[in-house]
């Protein structure tokens, strides 16, 4: 469904990303995870279509990712200042006028659900609150992709386990993919199909989560371990 192919991305003299080949199948949840600075945002930037690439192609469906193929991709990037002068219910109304596949409905039961007021204003809401309710609008898009810049960073256990609870129950499996950027991987393992690990603006691992058990012996989390320990992907052997 999304193919990147070749996608070199610089800033200045510096490549965030190098060379990224990536093909991306339908009905997945994939974790993208490695160290700061190592091109997790700038990959899901690529993939949503606010970032165009030095060479490579990035396509969607066969075609190529613009804004306009994006509108089927719902993006949540990783900063904090939301829309602080809207209550939850103006945030909602605006997400309406902006995004053809928002389902209003769908939003209020997901802002119920994490248990948030829409009469809330978002600059009052703790950031646990802010989190919950920028998650709830992204998931309230009916898109085909979901991507998720850091959607646990910052945020205590309960609100985590909310987020990833929401994330189960208001995506649908046979036809939606979600691809998350994140750095708290042993609580994200259990929702993950796959793994992709990224260093220096390299992709140096995608493995399926059940391989990584079935094939190396270790839980996710210990394989990456690993694999960073040793610099290599051979740093653990089937
Ligand atoms: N707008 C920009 N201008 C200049 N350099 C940038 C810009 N955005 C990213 N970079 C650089 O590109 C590299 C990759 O950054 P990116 O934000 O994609 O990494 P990341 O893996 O998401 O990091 P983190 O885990 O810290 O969020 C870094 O060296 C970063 O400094």
């Amino acid at each position: 469904m999304i193919e990147l192919k070749h996608i070199v991305k610089k800033y200045g003299s510096k490549r965030a990303l190098q060379d990224v080949t990536l093909s991306i199948p339908k009905g997945k949840v994939i974790g993208l995870v490695g160290e700061n600075g190592s091109g997790k945002s700038t990959l899901l930037k690529m993939m949503a279509g606010l970032s165009t690439p030095n060479s490579g192609s990035a396509s969607f469906d066969g075609k190529p990712i613009t804004r306009r193929v994006a509108s089927r991709i719902a993006y949540m990037s990783d900063t904090d200042d939301f829309y602080t002068y809207f209550t939850v219910q103006q945030l909602i109304d605006f997400y309406e006028s902006q995004f053809k596949d928002f389902d209003v409905l769908k939003a209020k039961e997901i802002v119920q659900f994490l248990n948030v007021s829409l009469n809330s204003k978002i600059k009052s809401l703790s950031k646990g609150n802010r989190g919950r309710v920028k998650i709830a609008v992204t998931l309230a898009r009916e898109a085909d992709v979901y991507l998720l810049d850091e959607p646990f960073s910052g945020l205590d256990p309960m609100v985590r386990d909310d987020i990833a609870k929401g994330l189960i129950r208001f995506t649908d499996p046979e036809w939606q993919t979600v691809i998350m950027s994140t750095h708290e991987i042993r609580e994200v393992e259990p929702l993950l199909d796959d793994i992709i690990v990224m260093r220096g603006g390299v992709i140096i691992a995608h493995e399926a989560v059940d391989e990584i058990r079935d094939f190396y012996g270790v839980d996710a989390t210990s394989w990456m371990v690993s694999l960073f320990k040793d610099g290599n992907r051979e740093g653990i052997s089937k």
